[in-house]
C-alpha cells in the first residue's frame, strides 16, 4: 500500500468511522487531562519538560489519588530522574536497573490499569515516574503487540492521531487493531517517545535480581533418589513418606503430586517423587536444576550396576552432592563393603575411609535405617546452608503437569524462592495463568506457600512441561505477552533444523567466549575402545579449550544418554554402536548431535578439529584406479617416466597418486605427466598403456603400482 500525504490523511480521518469516535469518548479520564501537545514535545523538548513538571504539580487537585500525586511530585524533584534522560543509553540502562532493584517486587509495570488500581506505594511511585516520563515525551514500554488505542494512551495522543500517522506510513488501521512492535516503536518515536523495552527483551522482566543476604532465610533441601533398576528407589521413597512424623496429624489423604515434604525431629526435606535419573536429567534439559542432594540407592547384595554408574554420572554432571544408601541390608548376601569398594573407584570414598561421601545401610522393605538416612540427609543439607528469600514474588520449577478432566491443566510446582499466593499471575514455560487454587501433597487447600514447598496449582492456561520455570509477575498482561511470545518462539524453533549442540555450534560458542569445554558422552561396543578414546581425547586441547567426558559406557546410545547430552550441552560420540530408535527420535527433538564412528582416529581427528575451530566437512579419499609399472624411461631434464599398463579404473593427469611397492605406500605425490605415445592426455582408461611421470619423484621401480585418488568432501550426517 502506498503512503499518503498529510492532506489525504486528514480527509480520510474526517470520514473515519463512528466506532473510532465513540471509543475515544470512553478513554480514561486521566487521559483527557494529559492531552498536552505532543507536537510541542517534539519541537521544544525542554519546554515540554518544564510544563510536564507543572502538570504534575497541577494534578494535585485532580482525579489522581493523593498517594500517587505525592509520589509523582517526589519523583519530579528526584535528581535521578532528570539525569536519566541525559545519560548515554548504556548508562541509562544501568540507572533503570538500579531503580528496579529498589524493591523485591520487581517488574514495575507501565500499565495504566495497574497504576491506577493498585494502592501500593511502589506502584504509586511508578505511576509518578510514568506520568513524568509522559510529560518528557520520555520513555514508554511497549510489549510485542499493542492495539492502536493502547498505544495512543501510552504516548498520550488521540487514537486518531496514531491512525493518521499509520495512514501516512501506508497502513490503514482501526482503533482496536493490533499493530506490531516495530510499527508501534516507529509511531512512538514520531511523537518523541523513546521505547524502553524492546520486543526482544520483554523476557528481561523475568530476570530476578540477587537477593540481599539479610533477606535470606534457611530453606529445606530438595532431594532426588536415583539408582539401578530394582535396587529399591520406589520402595525407599515410600518408606521415607511413611517416616514423615507430621503425616496423619492433619488427616489429609496423601496424593501423588510428584514431590513431597517430609518433616522429622531433625528438620524438613523435600523429596522429588520421580525416581530415576531420567526424570532428573529431563528436568535439567529444560534448564531446571532443583535438586540439592542426590541419594544413590545401591542394592547391597548386587552392588554397583550399569545404571548406578549412569546415575552417578548424571548427578556429577549436574554438580550435585551425592549420598549413598546401601539398600536390601536385610538380605543374607548383602555386602556393604563391596559396594563401598566399588563406589570408591568412582570417587565416592566413604567418610570412614578418609573420603567425604556419606554412606548409610538401610532396608526399605523392612523399614530399617530410614530415619537415620533422613537425619543424615538433613544434616548433610544443613552443611550446605541452603537459603531463600521468602519475601518476594514467587518463582520455582514445574515438577509434574497433566490435564485433569475436571480441573483443567494442573501442575505441581516446587516453589524455590518467594511466596506464592492464590490469585498470583504467572508464566510457566510457554503458558501463563493465574493461581486459582493451591494444594499440598496431603491434598490440603492452601492460600500461601513459601520456599522449598511443592504445591499443586490450578489456573494454568495450558499444560506446562516438567522442568519449566515458573515465575510470578505483577502484571497479567505481561504474563500473557510473554506466554504468546514463547509459543511463537517454539513454533519458530521447530522450524529451525539446526542442531542444539553440534561440534560446529560448540566452536561458535568458543569463539564467542561462552564455552571452553566440549562435553562428551562416549558409548562404545567394548570397554577397550572407551578407554582408548578417553585417553586420546584427554590429551586433546590446550589451556583454552578441552574435552570433558560426562559419561561413558558400553552399549548402544539410549534415550537417557540423549537427555543427559541435552541437559549438559554435550555431544554424543558412538563408537561401533548405534542409537536406539527412541534415542534417535529424542535426539531429533532435543537437537542433540550424535556422531558415529568406526575408526578411533576419525573420532579423535574430528573432535580435535572442533576444538581447533577448523571443523571442515569430512574428507574422503576415493581411489580412481591402478596402473602397473612395466618399464622405466629416463628422460633428460624431465626425470623418470614409467611405462604403465592401466589395470583398473582411470588415470588422470594432475590427480594425486600413491606409489605402492610390495603393498606398502612408499610415496604420495602428484601425477605430473600423462602420455599416450607422444601425446599429452588428460585421462587413460583401464586396459591401455601410458607413460606416467610423478612430480619430484624418480625412484620408480618395475612392478610398482601407481594408485591415483581424489579427495571428496562428504557432509556429515548420522
Ligand atoms: N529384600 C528387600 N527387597 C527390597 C528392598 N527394597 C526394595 N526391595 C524389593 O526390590 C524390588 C524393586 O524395588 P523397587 O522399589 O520397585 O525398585 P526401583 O529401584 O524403584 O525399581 P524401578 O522402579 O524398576 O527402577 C521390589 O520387589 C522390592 O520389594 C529391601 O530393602 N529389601
Amino acid at each position: 500500500m502506498s503512503t499518503v500525504d498529510d492532506e489525504t490523511a486528514e480527509l480520510v480521518m474526517a470520514l473515519f468511522s463512528q466506532e473510532t469516535l465513540q471509543e475515544e469518548k470512553v478513554a480514561p479520564a486521566i487521559k483527557t487531562e494529559e492531552k498536552t501537545s505532543t507536537k510541542a514535545k517534539v519541537e521544544k523538548p525542554e519546554k515540554a519538560n518544564e510544563s510536564g513538571l507543572k502538570d504534575v504539580e497541577s494534578q494535585k487537585e485532580s482525579t489522581v489519588s493523593p498517594a500517587i500525586q505525592e509520589a509523582a511530585v517526589q519523583v519530579s524533584v528526584t535528581p535521578e530522574d532528570t539525569v536519566v534522560d541525559e545519560k548515554p543509553s548504556a548508562e541509562k540502562e544501568k540507572v533503570s536497573t538500579e531503580k528496579q532493584t529498589v524493591s523485591d517486587k520487581t517488574t514495575p509495570l507501565p500499565e495504566d490499569k495497574v497504576v491506577t488500581s493498585s494502592p501500593s506505594s511502589k506502584v504509586a511511585r511508578d505511576a509518578g515516574k510514568e506520568k513524568l516520563s509522559r510529560r518528557h515525551g520520555g520513555r514508554v514500554r511497549i510489549a510485542e503487540t499493542i492495539t492502536v488505542k493502547e498505544l495512543a494512551e501510552k504516548i498520550n495522543v488521540k487514537a486518531t492521531e496514531v491512525i493518521k500517522e499509520l495512514m501516512k506510513k501506508g497502513q490503514m488501521t482501526t482503533i482496536n487493531q493490533m499493530i506490531d512492535h516495530n510499527t508501534a516503536t516507529n509511531i512512538s518515536e514520531t511523537f518523541g517517545y523513546e521505547v524502553e523495552i524492546s520486543k526482544d527483551n520483554i523476557e528481561d522482566l523475568l530476570i530476578q535480581e540477587e537477593d540481599r543476604e539479610e533477606d535470606l532465610q534457611p530453606r529445606a533441601p530438595v532431594i532426588t533418589i536415583m539408582g539401578h533398576v530394582d535396587h529399591g528407589k520406589t520402595r525407599l521413597l515410600d518408606a521415607i513418606r511413611k517416616a514423615n512424623v507430621m503425616e496423619g496429624e492433619a488427616g489429609g489423604i496423601t496424593q501423588h503430586i510428584g514431590a513431597y515434604r517430609v518433616t522429622t525431629d531433625k528438620g524438613t526435606a523435600v523429596f522429588l517423587d520421580t525416581p530415576g535419573h531420567e526424570a532428573f536429567t529431563a528436568m535439567r534439559a529444560r534448564g531446571a536444576q532443583v535438586t540439592d542432594l542426590v541419594i544413590i540407592v545401591v542394592a547391597a547384595n548386587e552392588g554397583v550396576m550399569p545404571q548406578t554408574r549412569e546415575a552417578i554420572d548424571h548427578a556429577k554432571a549436574a554438580g550435585v552432592p551425592i549420598m549413598v544408601a546401601m539398600n536390601k541390608m536385610d538380605l543374607a548376601d548383602a555386602n556393604p563393603d563391596r559396594v563401598k569398594q566399588q563406589l570408591s573407584t568412582l570417587d565416592l570414598i566413604p567418610e570412614g575411609w578418609g573420603g567425604d561421601t556419606v554412606y548409610s545401610e538401610i532396608s526399605a522393605k523392612e523399614n530399617i535405617g530410614i530415619d537415620e538416612l533422613l537425619d543424615l540427609a538433613i544434616l548433610q543439607a544443613e552443611l550446605m546452608e541452603l537459603k531463600a528469600n521468602p519475601s518476594r514474588l514467587a518463582s520455582g520449577v514445574v515438577v509434574e503437569a497433566k490435564l485433569d478432566r475436571g480441573r483443567g491443566p494442573v501442575a505441581t510446582v516446587l516453589v524455590e524462592r518467594g511466596t506464592l499466593n492464590v490469585s498470583d499471575n504467572f508464566v510457566a514455560g510457554k503458558w501463563n495463568g493465574k493461581v486459582r487454587a493451591l494444594f499440598d501433597d496431603q491434598g490440603r487447600k492452601l492460600k500461601v506457600v513459601g520456599p522449598s514447598t511443592p504445591v499443586e496449582i490450578l489456573g494454568f492456561a495450558g499444560v506446562p512441561e516438567a522442568g519449566d520455570t515458573f515465575t510470578v509477575l505483577e502484571d497479567e498482561k505481561m504474563a500473557r505477552e510473554i506466554s504468546a511470545r514463547r509459543q511463537q518462539r517454539e513454533r519458530m524453533a521447530a522450524l529451525m533444523a539446526s542442531a542444539r549442540v553440534s561440534l560446529e555450534s560448540f566452536m561458535e560458542s568458543v569463539e564467542e567466549g561462552q564455552v571452553k569445554e566440549l562435553s562428551l558422552i562416549l558409548k562404545a561396543d567394548v570397554q577397550g575402545s572407551i578407554e582408548a578414546l578417553k585417553e586420546s581425547l584427554g590429551k586433546l586441547g590446550n589451556e583454552e579449550v578441552g574435552v570433558k567426558v560426562l559419561h561413558s559406557a558400553v552399549g548402544g546410545i539410549t534415550e537417557t544418554d540423549v537427555m543427559l547430552a541435552a541437559a549438559s550441552a554435550a555431544v554424543i560420540v558412538g563408537f561401533n554402536v548405534r542409537p536406539t530408535p527412541g534415542a534417535r527420535e529424542v535426539a531429533k527433538h532435543e537437537k542433540v548431535d550424535i556422531r558415529l564412528y568406526s575408526v578411533i582416529y576419525d573420532a579423535i581427528d574430528e573432535i580435535k578439529s572442533a576444538l581447533e575451530g577448523i571443523l571442515e566437512p569430512v574428507q574422503r579419499e576415493v581411489v580412481r584406479g591402478h596402473a602397473e609399472i612395466r618399464e622405466l624411461f629416463h628422460v633428460p631434464n624431465v626425470g623418470t617416466i614409467a611405462g604403465c599398463y592401466v589395470t583398473d579404473g582411470n588415470i588422470n593427469r594432475n590427480s594425486s597418486a600413491r606409489l605402492i611397492r610390495d603393498n606398502v605406500v612408499i610415496y604420495t605425490g602428484k601425477i605430473s605427466s600423462l602420455r599416450r605415445f607422444k601425446d599429452d592426455v588428460n585421462e587413460v582408461h583401464s586396459g591401455y598403456e601410458c607413460g606416467i611421470g610423478i612430480e619430484n619423484y624418480n625412484d620408480l621401480k618395475q612392478g610398482d603400482l601407481i594408485e591415483p585418488y581424489i579427495t571428496e568432501e562428504v557432509s556429515r550426517t548420522l
